[in-house]
């Protein structure tokens, strides 16, 4: 009988090594395995452009690669995340594996630029010197911005100086389920060791720590462990510990004791570079004004550049053309229209933030005065209006404010409207910037 997961995994190794970084981690790596019946393997893709592409570019090689695992001929066939439905798994259960680390995501890999030259410069001095004075490390900022190639190069690099040091790397959830697990199974004992007889622990999205109370108290004594012997903590955050509702003030206080450094979106000169390098990586020619076209207009983050670059590249293969900037339009403007390009909220206190100059950590923060206060409810008003959000679920975006309050933000903007020119266009502005 063939074992899916070990059949899976075989592949994705193989995979692994044939292809450049940008492709795996983008193209490949996001397909799972989910059954695999009358010799028929079925296989689950996050977009349409994933599954042109396994369609096109895969399936011989994944064909060929299938047989020499099994020696039975086995037929691939593609699915949509959103066809099938699946409901997600249950939290818990066993005990969850180590998340391998990405051997990719080192600090050569890295583009610096002004929006990440403090993070940068700090996680690689971590690297050097483990629990010295950048200890514990937390590195926060908006999604996709290289918070965890960061985190993970610590890693990578310290496992370069000393292969036999102990690293364990885990997203909040892990740690949480684990805890968890080890309650139900009664082996606190084997937990305690394996999160404590460290060198370098690092914990990826420290938020999700909200609100859990038993565990946010075991982190707390995991990392006073750690931190009592000089090991090395790493921690990743989606904004400043600070603004994390349902935090305790210990944990807070904890968490920005070392450096707490913050990633921003990238400018467009360090957009430019990051593509070329991707580009570059990836043994891909792609003329430079192409580079700077998609630079300009992806301004959102990282993961989302890496994605419109291999669109492009994927297009160019698709129909035989060359890389030119018609074609990264023609691709691009379909990116736009997709029905998974989503507005999110994150997005839209960028923009709100950026219009009215001031930060977006400003737009979720607690400070009270107007300059801040008026985009902060414009900012709600469209979350309302262009999100399909609760108004609970914006609260927790907004730094973990109640409900009520983006209520009353939105009837304030709402009444201004009516009255106020000014106000209208501002709103119109924003719709265009946000709806292009
Ligand atoms: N400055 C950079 N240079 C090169 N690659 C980068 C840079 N910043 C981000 N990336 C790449 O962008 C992708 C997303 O980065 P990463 O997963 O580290 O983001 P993140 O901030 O941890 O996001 P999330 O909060 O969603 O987990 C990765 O493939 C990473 O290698």
């Amino acid at each position: 009988m063939i074992e899916l997961n070990s059949l899976w995994e075989s592949v994705q190794k193989e995979f692994r090594k044939t292809t450049g970084s940008v492709t795996y981690n983008n193209l490949i790596a996001p397909a799972k395995a989910i059954s695999l019946e009358n010799n028929q393997l079925t296989i689950e893709l996050p977009t349409k452009s994933h599954r042109d592409f396994w369609q096109n570019e895969m399936t011989a090689k994944l064909k060929d690669l299938l047989f020499n695992e099994t020696l039975v001929h086995i037929e691939p066939r593609y699915t949509l995340e959103r066809e099938l439905m699946t409901p997600s798994s249950p939290a818990g259960g066993i005990m969850t594996k180590q998340t391998p680390l990405n051997p990719e995501y080192t600090f050569e890999a890295f583009v610096e630029g002004r929006s990440n030259q403090m993070a940068y410069a700090s996680a690689y001095a971590a690297s050097e010197q483990p629990g010295g004075l950048y200890n514990p490390l937390l590195i926060y900022g908006g999604v996709g911005l290289g918070k965890t190639h960061l985190m993970q190069a610590i890693a990578n690099n310290m496992l370069r100086h000393n292969p036999n040091a102990k690293i364990k790397y885990v997203t909040s959830e892990t740690f949480t389920n684990d805890y968890i697990n080890s309650i139900k199974n009664n082996n606190q004992e084997q937990f305690r060791r394996e999160y404590r007889d460290l060198d370098a622990l690092l914990v990826d999205d420290v938020q999700f720590f909200s609100n859990k109370e038993g565990t946010q108290l075991e982190f707390f004594n995991t990392f006073n462990s750690l931190h009592d012997n000089n090991k090395q903590i790493v921690l990743t955050a989606d904004r400043n510990p600070k603004q994390i509702p349902d935090l305790t003030d210990r944990l807070v206080s904890r968490f920005v004791w070392g450096v707490p450094v913050e990633i921003t979106s990238p400018d467009l000169e360090t957009r430019t570079a990051i593509l070329r390098s991707k580009a570059e990586e990836e043994q891909i020619n792609v003329p430079n004004d192409v580079l700077s076209f998609i630079a300009s207009k992806v301004d959102t983050n990282v993961r989302e550049l890496e994605s419109a670059l291999l669109r492009v590249r994927v297009a160019a293969q698709l129909h035989h053309a060359p890389i030119t900037i018609e074609l990264a339009n023609e691709t691009l403007k379909g990116m736009e229209s997709a029905d998974e390009a989503v507005i999110s909220i994150d997005l839209i206190q960028k923009k709100v933030a950026a219009y009215y100059n001031i930060r977006q950590s400003d737009i979720v923060g607690k400070k009270r005065v107007k300059q801040i206060v008026f985009p902060r409810q414009i900012a709600m008003y469209l979350a309302r209006e262009l999100t399909e959000s609760s108004l609970p679920k914006i609260g927790k975006e907004f730094g973990g404010k109640d409900h009520t309050t983006v209520l009353h933000a939105i009837d304030k903007i709402e009444k201004q409207l009516a009255e106020d020119d000014n106000l209208q266009d501002d709103i119109r502005n924003l719709r265009m910037e946000l709806q292009p």
